[in-house]
């Protein structure tokens, strides 16, 4: 029985939710361009968790839902007043604030249908408050409301900084929102299975995927790259900090990716994205950085920029901390872990792979006194 490292190229489970087949992206059937060019994220996820476009009415409706659950508990609130945050990686937060929710759901373990897409809306909305909340603790700031009248990507930028967004930065984070909702099975959507194929519940998963979607091989991977970018500090010494890092054997971040060989196409839009932001707040030394790195991995390793590459960049120029960066991709990755929970739930099986074992063989027991 021979292993394959990392389960590359294996084929976990049937999925209707998206699909990357010759290097193009789909939210059920819908190419990811459309999508990124014309939907708001709201749309997307309703399109994640029932399989088809809403109406205007089906979509007015499941935008006050989500806004109309937005509110966190206060014990959730006074638990991140009481830490050191400035000590801790906001998604550590994240993740114990989303597992700690579960404790003031009373429909936790309830496992209808109904009462899953429940719990659904209800992560959705309050990550985004989580996410803002622990931003402006740690600042010395009270948390925000969200407004009625503001999308979900106006809402998120409205409940982190206090004031209205721009067009301009709504545009933006929409489409990031939309661009990082799903993504077929990467390591934390596997991660939300696995757990949820147990038969445990929906916190639980969401709290394992957030868990997965923190290291820096995964989503982790975007606040690295503006770090890189922060060092490398100068267009000029942008060949040469990568040349460095590669005799070093440092792997660059935002740089390959396990099912893309080509390209990822979601980050055409972001280094687009990159472009017109970076200049309109005078950044662009960020995105021209980023353009030499990309020829330079591309030419030398033949590896593609993924989509945490250039997101770095974007969310830099609309004003965000570094650290919250991972956060915001999970944000919008709960919307695609959850359709991936209810599409397990709905024909579960548990997930429970062999490991070939390599160790030694046939060792005799010795006493603890006699070693
Ligand atoms: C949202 C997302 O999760 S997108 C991915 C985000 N992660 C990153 O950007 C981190 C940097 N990238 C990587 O570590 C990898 O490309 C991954 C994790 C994305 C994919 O990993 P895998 O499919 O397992 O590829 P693996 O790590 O085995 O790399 C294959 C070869 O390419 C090299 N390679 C892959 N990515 C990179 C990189 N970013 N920089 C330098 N070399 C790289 C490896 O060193 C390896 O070379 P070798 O065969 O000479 O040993
Ligand atoms: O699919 C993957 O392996 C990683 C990725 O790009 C994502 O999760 O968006």
């Amino acid at each position: 029985m021979a292993s394959t490292k990392g389960l590359e190229g294996i084929t976990a489970t049937e999925s209707t939710i998206s699909s990357i087949i010759d290097d193009k992206l789909t939210y059920v059937g819908y190419d990811i361009d459309d999508l990124a060019n014309h939907s708001s994220f709201e749309e997307v996820v309703y399109l994640l968790w029932n399989q088809k476009l809403p109406t205007e009415n089906e979509l007015n409706s499941f935008k006050s839902e989500l806004i109309s659950n937005m509110d966190i508990p206060g014990e959730v609130i006074d638990h991140l007043k009481s830490y050191d945050l400035s000590t801790v990686h906001p998604m550590a937060a994240v993740r114990t604030a989303v597992s700690m929710l579960g404790l003031f759901d009373s429909e936790a373990d309830e496992m209808e249908e109904e009462a899953n897409k429940r719990k659904a809306v209800r992560l959705q909305a309050k990550i985004a408050t989580i996410v803002t909340a622990f931003s402006r603790i740690r600042k010395g700031q009270e948390p925000v409301s969200p407004k009625k009248d503001l999308s979900f990507a106006a809402n998120f930028l409205y409940m982190l900084n206090d004031k209205e967004p721009e067009n301009v930065e709504i545009e933006a984070m929409n489409k990031a929102l939309v661009l990082h909702a799903d993504h077929e099975l990467n390591a934390s959507t596997f991660t939300a299975r696995v757990c949820v194929a147990t038969l445990s519940d929906v916190y639980s998963g969401v709290t394992a995927a957030i868990g997965a979607l923190k290291g820096p091989l995964h989503g982790g991977a975007n606040e690295r790259v503006m770090q890189m970018l922060t060092e490398i500090d100068s267009v000029d010494n942008a060949v040469p900090a990568i040349e460095k890092k590669l005799e070093n054997k440092e792997k660059i971040m935002g740089m390959g990716h396990r099912v893309y060989k080509n390209g990822d196409p979601r980050a055409k839009h972001l280094k687009e994205m990159s472009r017109e932001l970076t200049e309109l707040t005078g950044h662009s030394k960020y995105y021209e950085m980023s353009i030499k790195i990309e020829e330079y991995i591309k030419e030398n390793k033949g590896l593609p920029a993924n989509v945490d590459f250039y997101s770095a960049s974007v969310y830099h120029s609309l004003g965000i901390d570094h650290d919250l960066f991972t956060p915001i991709f999970a944000v919008s990755r709960v919307s695609g872990w959850l359709a991936h929970i209810l599409e397990q739930y709905a024909d579960n099986r548990l997930i429970r792979p062999r490991a070939e074992y390599v160790g030694p063989k046939g060792q005799k027991y010795t006493p603890i006194e006699e070693r």
